[in-house]
């Protein structure tokens, strides 16, 4: 049991809309960008990577979003496609944008650095026209990441699809998603994403992530405590802020404080947590998991995907995950 409602009667358990692109993984890694020669392609992306995420879990699952008119385009909405995703609103933008590229660096084990190519982004094409009332309503819940909000029309996208959201009982997830690549500056930043999370039922984030996004209203605060007050007071019933290793906490509107459980691992590089967590994390909710299990569910998720070389080819089953905790649990008891 969790506080959310979800609405049952619904053909897709999930959507989410925005970012569709590449990753470039290095295949020779501990060392840096410089020195690799070769890489692996993946998609990426962070809302689509949590899409595929879902529906690895078994989530019946929808995307939202555009994709370049190039071999490049064909390849992500494929990729969605085999893995069971609704494509019906992935479109294919016809004004020459291409694909968003990540070159991820992994230097070591935990020094991972990304560099984004994200001039005339496709991804940031994605238009009110896109965002169809009946699709959003078809689901119980929407995932909005933001950097969807860093620039028109997909700026203008996102909010159509929060306020049909709204007005659907769909329930919003935001994920905070924050790269400076794209936005003109933090203040930019700070203005849309907290106009976004006002209308937000559950807010996922890192710490520094809500530091940017509070850097207005509540700048210098460094309390959880603090940052999740703030949005109760508008939509929230959940915020949950991420802590890297260290884990995350949680917190109700209804004023519990959940301390997510972590299963520490040496990992191969550190991307694909956040995205691997929330995927998780959210099909526990949507599956009437309490926030704390749905936590552990989430970490158990993320553990297994920072070992791996990718994000979205790792993303884990749900018996993959169960497996996981308790063959690691059994080691360290
Ligand atoms: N080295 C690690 N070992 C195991 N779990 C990890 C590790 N790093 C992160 N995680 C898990 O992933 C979750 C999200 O990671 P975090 O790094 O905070 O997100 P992001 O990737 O968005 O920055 C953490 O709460 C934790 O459960
Ligand atoms: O979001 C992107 O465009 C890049 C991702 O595909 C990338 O692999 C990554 O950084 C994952 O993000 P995280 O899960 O927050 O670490």
């Amino acid at each position: 049991m969790n506080n959310l409602v979800f609405q049952t009667d619904r053909p897709l358990d999930f959507i989410a809309i925005g970012r569709i692109g590449l990753d470039l993984n290095p295949n020779e890694i501990n060392r840096p960008l410089e020195e690799s020669i070769t890489f692996t392609k993946y998609l990426g992306g962070s809302p689509a990577n949590i899409a595929v995420a879902m529906a690895a879990l078994g989530a019946k699952t929808g995307f939202i979003g555009t994709v370049a008119d190039d071999a490049m385009g064909r390849y992500l909405k494929g990729y969605m496609e085999g893995k069971g995703i609704d494509s019906s609103s992935i479109f294919t933008d016809k004004t020459g944008a291409k694909t968003g590229l990540a070159f991820t660096e992994i230097k070591s084990p935990t020094d991972c650095n990304l560099i984004m190519y994200r001039e005339n982004a496709v991804d940031l094409m994605v238009d009110i026209c896109h965002v169809k009332e009946d699709y959003i309503k078809s689901a119980k819940a929407l995932l909005i990441s933001g950097t969807a909000l860093a620039a028109s029309p997909s700026r203008e996208a996102v909010f159509a699809a929060l306020d049909l959201a709204r007005k659907n009982n769909t329930v919003v997830f935001f994920d905070i998603d924050y790269r400076p690549y794209t936005w003109k500056s933090e203040e930019e930043t700070a203005i849309y994403y907290s106009l976004a999370a006002e209308k937000c039922d559950v807010i996922i984030g890192t710490r520094e992530e809500f530091d940017m996004m509070e850097m207005i209203t509540n700048k210098g605060n460094k309390d959880d405590y603090v940052t999740a007050k703030k949005w109760f007071d508008y939509n929230a019933k959940i915020v949950v802020i991420k802590h890297g290793k260290e884990g995350s906490i949680a917190y109700t509107k209804e004023g519990e404080a959940i301390t997510g459980a972590v299963f520490p691992v040496v990992p191969v590089k550190t991307f694909g947590a956040g995205d691997s967590y929330a995927g998780a994390f959210i099909y526990g909710l949507i599956n009437g998991m309490s926030a704390g299990d749905s936590m552990e569910l989430g970490a158990g998720s993320a553990a297994i995907v920072v070992s791996s070389h990718s994000c979205s080819d790792a993303m884990p089953t749900l018996d993959a995950i169960k497996e996981f905790i308790k063959s690691y649990e059994k080691k360290i008891s």
